[in-house]
C-alpha cells in the first residue's frame, strides 16, 4: 500500500485531476486484473488500446488512472494523471510503487538477438558459485537465490519485473542478471530501472515481423544502451558488425570484447570438442564445458562482466570453467549405436547455422547430421526460408516440422519454409507436420554414429496449437525414440 503522491515522483506529466492523496493497492496496465484500490495504467498495444478500458477499470474499483487522453466523460471518482507517453509511465510507477528495488541491488541487463538466457544463466550460477545471493530474469526461468518463479516473457512487464525485483531485495540479493529483449525495450518495460551494467551480445535476422526493419531492431537494442546512467558499463561485442553502434550515445564506461577484433578483453580458441572448449581467457588457458565456438563469445561476456564487477580472476575462472549451460542450448542424448541427439533453442538464421556449423566442427568422420526443425507461427515470416535454407545447406538430411504453429496454419509455415528449399537442397528434404513424427522419422533415419539436431524449441515444455499449450518436450520425445 502506497499514497498515490509517492508512487507518481519523478514522473513527467501534463495534468493532474485530483489531489493524488489516496492509497494504492495495485497497480496495473490490464482492466482485467484491476480490484478497489488500484491505479490503472491505460497504455496503447499492438491489438487493442487500454484506453478504452478506462471505465470498466474505474467500474471495478480503480481509484486513479493514468493515460495519455482523458476519456470522453470523465468519472469524477477516479484521479487522474495525463502522460505523454504511459507505457514509459508505467515503468516508472511500478518501480515507485515497489520503492526502486533496482537501485537496491546490482542490475546488469543482457540483449542481443541470441544468447541472452546464455549469458544471464551463466552469470547467475557464477555469482552463486562466488558466494552471493543472486537473482535471475530468462526465458527459461526466473530465479531468486535458488527459488525457480516461472517465466512468461524473456522481460516481464514493468509491474511484475520491479516485483520480482522487490522480492529479490527483500531476499537480501546482491545481483540480478536479466535478459533484455527488443520488445520489452521498444515497449518500456525496462523504463525507471537502474542498471548498472549492460551486455551486447550480437544482432542478426529476428522479429522484423514485430520491428518493421532491422533498422529499427538495431535502434531498441541500442535504446537500452543509450538509457545507461554514467556509473554503469557498457560491454560489447566488437567483433560484431554493430557492437560499436550500442557505445555510440550512451553515457556509461564502454568496454568490449572479441575474438578476432581489437578488444578490451581478449578470448582465443584452442580446442572445439563434444565435450567442452579449450580457450586462452584474457591469457589464461581454461577447460570448459560449453560446447561451441559461439559460446565462447557468452563466456568471454560472462568473464568480462565478472571482471567489471571487481571478481577475483582466478576464482571466476575456476567457477566458470565448472558451470554448464543454459537448459536446452546444445542438451545432447546419447540413443543405441551412439547415435547422438541435440536439443538446441536455435530459431535464428544465424543461431542455426552456428549450431550446425559448430556439430560439423566436432564431428569425428563423416557421420551424418539430421536435422529437424520448423518456425514459430504469429512470428517473423521471413525467417522462414532462410532457415529452411541454412538448415538444408549445413545438413546431409533434414525434416520440415512444426515449431509453435500458434494461430496459424502449420502445414502453410512448412510451405513457407519450403520456399527456401532450392532443387539441389530439395533431395535430401521432407516435410512432417507433426513434430513428434517428425523425431520418430529422424531416429529412424539415422545410421550408427550420426548426429540428429533438433532445433527451435530448446527448454520449451509445450506446443501452441490454435492458442491451446500442448505438453511437448523434445527431450522427451527423443528420449521415448531412441527407446523404442
Ligand atoms: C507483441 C507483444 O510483445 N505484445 C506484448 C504487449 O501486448 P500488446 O501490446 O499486444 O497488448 P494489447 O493486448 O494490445 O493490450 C494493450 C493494453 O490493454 C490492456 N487491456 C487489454 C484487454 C483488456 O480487456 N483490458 C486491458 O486493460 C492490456 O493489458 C495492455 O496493457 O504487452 C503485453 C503486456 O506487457 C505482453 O504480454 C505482450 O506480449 C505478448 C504476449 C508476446 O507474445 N510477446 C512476445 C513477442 C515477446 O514479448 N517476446 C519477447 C522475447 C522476444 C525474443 O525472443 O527476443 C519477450 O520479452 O518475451
Ligand atoms: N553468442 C551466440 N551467438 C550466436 N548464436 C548463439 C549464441 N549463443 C547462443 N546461440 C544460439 O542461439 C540459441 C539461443 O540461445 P539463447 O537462448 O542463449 O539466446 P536468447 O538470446 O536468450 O534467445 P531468446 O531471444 O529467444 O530469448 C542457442 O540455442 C544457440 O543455438
Ligand atoms: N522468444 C522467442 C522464442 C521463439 C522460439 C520458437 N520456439 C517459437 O515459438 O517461435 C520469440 O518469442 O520469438
Ligand atoms: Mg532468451
Amino acid at each position: 500500500m502506497r499514497n498515490l503522491s509517492e508512487i507518481i515522483e519523478g514522473v513527467a506529466f501534463t495534468e493532474l485531476q485530483g489531489a493524488a492523496d489516496v492509497e494504492i493497492s495495485l497497480i496495473t496496465a490490464d482492466s482485467r486484473k484491476v480490484v478497489p484500490g488500484t491505479l490503472f495504467v491505460a497504455v496503447r498495444g499492438t491489438q487493442v488500446d487500454g484506453h478504452d478500458y478506462i471505465e470498466q477499470a474505474i467500474k471495478q474499483g480503480a481509484v486513479a488512472v493514468v493515460c495519455e487522453e482523458l476519456p470522453g466523460h470523465t468519472a469524477a471518482e477516479a484521479d487522474f494523471l495525463m502522460v505523454a507517453d504511459s507505457a514509459r509511465a508505467l515503468g516508472q510507477l511500478a518501480s515507485n510503487f515497489y520503492d526502486k528495488p533496482s537501485g537496491k541491488l546490482k542490475l546488469v541487463g543482457v540483449t542481443g538477438t541470441n544468447g541472452k538466457t546464455t549469458v544471464a544463466t551463466l552469470l547467475y550460477k557464477l555469482f552463486i558459485d562466488l558466494g552471493y545471493k543472486v537473482g535471475l530474469l530468462s526465458t527459461v526461468e526466473n530465479k531468486i537465490n535458488g527459488k525457480v518463479i516461472p517465466s512468461t516473457h524473456t522481460t516481464p512487464d514493468p509491474v511484475a519485473l520491479n516485483a520480482l525485483l522487490d522480492e529479490m531485495v527483500v531476499r537480501g540479493c546482491d545481483y540480478c542478471f536479466m535478459e533484455v529483449s527488443s520488445h520489452a525495450v521498444a515497449q518500456q518495460r525496462i523504463a525507471g530501472l537502474q542498471f548498472s551494467g549492460a551486455i551486447f551480445t550480437n544482432i542478426t535476422h529476428d522479429h522484423l515481423d514485430y520491428h518493421g526493419t532491422f533498422d529499427n531492431y538495431l535502434k531498441a537494442k541500442k535504446a537500452f544502451f543509450d538509457g545507461l546512467p554514467k556509473n554503469a558499463f557498457a560491454l560489447t561485442n566488437n567483433d560484431d558488425r554493430n557492437g560499436l553502434v550500442m557505445l555510440q550515445n550512451t553515457k556509461a564506461y564502454k568496454k568490449t570484447y572479441g575474438l578476432k577484433s581489437m578488444a578490451d578483453y581478449k578470448v582465443k580458441m584452442i580446442e572445439n570438442q563434444f565435450d567442452g572448449l579449450q580457450l586462452n581467457i584474457d591469457g589464461e588457458e581454461v577447460w570448459f564445458k560449453l560446447v561451441g565456438s559461439f559460446n565462447a563469445y557468452n563466456l568471454l561476456a560472462v568473464y568480462a562482466t565478472a571482471m567489471l564487477l571487481d571478481q577475483d580472476k582466478a576464482k571466476t575462472l575456476t567457477s566458470l570453467s565448472k558451470l554448464t549451460g543454459a537448459e536446452g542450448r546444445f542438451d545432447y542424448v546419447v540413443g543405441p549405436d551412439k547415435i547422438i541427439g541435440i536439443v538446441d533453442y536455435a530459431h535464428t538464421p544465424d543461431a542455426v547455422q552456428n549450431v550446425l556449423s559448430t556439430i560439423k566442427d566436432i564431428r569425428k568422420g563423416n557421420e551424418q547430421v539430421i536435422t529437424v526443425i520448423g518456425c514459430g507461427g504469429d512470428r517473423d515470416k521471413t525467417k522462414r526460408p532462410v532457415m529452411a535454407k541454412v538448415a538444408c545447406d549445413w545438413s546431409d538430411k533434414v525434416i520440415l516440422t512444426s515449431d509453435n504453429p500458434r494461430s496459424e496454419d502449420p502445414a502453410q509455415i512448412i510451405k513457407d519454409m519450403e520456399a527456401g528449399v532450392d532443387a539441389s537442397n530439395a533431395r535430401k528434404t521432407i516435410s512432417i507436420v507433426d513434430r513428434r513424427e517428425a523425431i520418430k522419422t529422424a531416429v529412424h533415419l539415422a545410421k550408427p554414429g550420426d548426429i540428429i539436431l533438433l532445433a527451435g524449441k530448446g527448454h520449451e515444455k509445450y506446443q501452441d496449437i490454435k492458442g491451446v499449450k500442448n505438453h511437448f518436450d523434445d527431450k522427451e520425445e527423443l528420449t521415448k525414440a531412441f527407446g523404442a
